[in-house]
């Protein structure tokens, strides 16, 4: 990586903001997967180690410049010092007078966690004074937060303007895995993609048909490249906007000899819910009123077999509705896939994570990483604002 990293700047004795991204699943107060918080460990570890004064500061769900009480950082400060064995304070506030009184009370080695930063309306506009803000209260700048790294807001980017800024080494890890695996892929790649977020994830697409020798699509994705084809959809996801894309992507992949995988037989269902009428149907045969839910046995199949002759594999989005268990066996086919190739996986996105998680194969992928949308544009090719802004070495 081309940017400076915390190793490389002196912080013993110094006031360091981090920016990590604490945005974790709550339910009910509770934190119900920890991943995030577990996975920037090391930065705080070293931090403390190093003698620094660690002053943390992280988004949580989208508050729109609202204080919101279900919103705070608490339960997330709570969990870090049950990890860490060691008092962690937690501010009420992010920026101002009352968090510098706090922080003047530190010792070397401390570590306080700001409040919920989006509780300020201008973070999400990069707005400048917040971000001045936010630099007054340290000496230097680190951003391990690789999972809001695609934003640009005052605690991502506009602080880096202030301070000595480097990257974390979360954010060093998943930028050196991510990086290395998509700039000199080893071969064949294949890349994943299934999931619901049609509009979000078609892009990636266009990017992968440079670098993949194999694309396999799966989940709500597969109807709008399935329509455009020609094929009878029922009442299964689509966005019609696309449809023109989708085929040039298909004619794309011809033109580039990749090999570009749909699905040839679906699992249908007439409703959304564990008890409604199932068929395994191939794909000329989705009833009018049913609705694609998964992928069927012979597409499973065939995916298994590709990623198993892999030698790198990326996976961004569930094959079908694994939360419903007759719906989950497409999702779960690929898992295992991924766990039994003996090619480097990284899975990326918050519902395949908990995916992989669900089966008990998680610790059998190579990477999890912490960013869905995040990894997304780094696969996309695009620059991520929250590195553009760290110092260069
Ligand atoms: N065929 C389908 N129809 C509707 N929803 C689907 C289908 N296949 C998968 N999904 C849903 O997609 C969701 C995950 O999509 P997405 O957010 O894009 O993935 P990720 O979080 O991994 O990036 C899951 O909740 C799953 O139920
Ligand atoms: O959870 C996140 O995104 P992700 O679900 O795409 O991984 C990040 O914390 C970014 O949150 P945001 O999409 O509200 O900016």
């Amino acid at each position: 990586m081309n940017k400076q990293s915390v190793r490389n700047i002196e912080v013993s004795g110094k006031k360091v903001f981090v920016r990590v991204d604490f945005n974790v699943p709550l339910h009910e107060g509770k934190i119900t997967d920890d991943t995030r918080i577990r996975e920037t460990l090391p930065t705080i570890q070293y931090l403390v180690e190093q003698g620094a004064k660690v002053i943390l500061a992280s988004h949580m769900g989208r508050p729109k410049g609202q204080v919101v009480e279900e919103l705070r950082l608490t339960p997330a400060a709570n969990r870090l010092s049950e990890l860490i064995g060691k008092d962690v304070k937690k501010a009420d506030e992010s920026i101002g007078d009352s968090v510098k009184a706090i922080i003047d009370g530190m010792e070397n080695g401390d570590v306080l966690v700001l409040e919920n930063v989006r509780f300020h309306a201008g973070e999400e506009k990069n707005d400048a004074e917040l971000a001045k803000s936010f630099a007054e209260l340290a000496d230097v700048y680190v951003n391990d937060a690789f999972g809001a790294a695609h934003r640009a807001h005052s605690s991502t980017a506009g602080i880096a303007e202030h301070l000595p800024a480097v990257s974390g080494l979360l954010m060093e890890k998943e930028l050196d895995t991510l990086g290395k695996a998509l700039s000199t892929p080893e071969r064949p790649f294949t890349a994943i993609i299934g999931g619901a977020k049609v509009k979000d994830k078609i892009g990636v697409i266009e990017n992968l048909l440079n670098i993949a020798d194999n694309i396999l699509i799966g989940g709500g994705l597969s109807y709008t490249f399935l329509k455009a084809q020609g094929h009878e959809i029922g009442k299964s996801l689509v966005d019609n906007e696309k449809l023109d894309l989708a085929l040039e992507f298909i004619q794309k992949a011809k033109e580039k000899n990749v090999n570009f995988y749909l699905p040839t037989d679906i699992v249908v269902s007439d409703d959304f819910s564990a008890d409604a009428n199932v068929q395994i149907v191939n794909i000329d045969g989705i009833p009018a009123e049913w609705e694609g839910i998964d992928i069927g046995p012979e597409t499973r199949k065939t995916y298994a077999e590709v990623i198993q002759n892999s030698k790198l594999v990326v996976w961004n989005g569930p094959m079908g509705v694994f939360e419903i268990e007759p719906f989950s066996h497409g999702t779960k086919a690929v898992c295992q896939a991924c766990a039994d190739t003996e090619g480097y996986t990284i899975l990326g996105g918050g519902d395949s994570a908990a995916a992989a998680e669900k089966f008990g194969l998680a610790d059998q992928m190579n990477h999890i990483s912490t960013g869905g949308g995040a990894s997304l544009e780094f696969m996309e090719g695009k620059a991520l604002p929250g590195v553009v802004a760290l110092n260069d070495k």
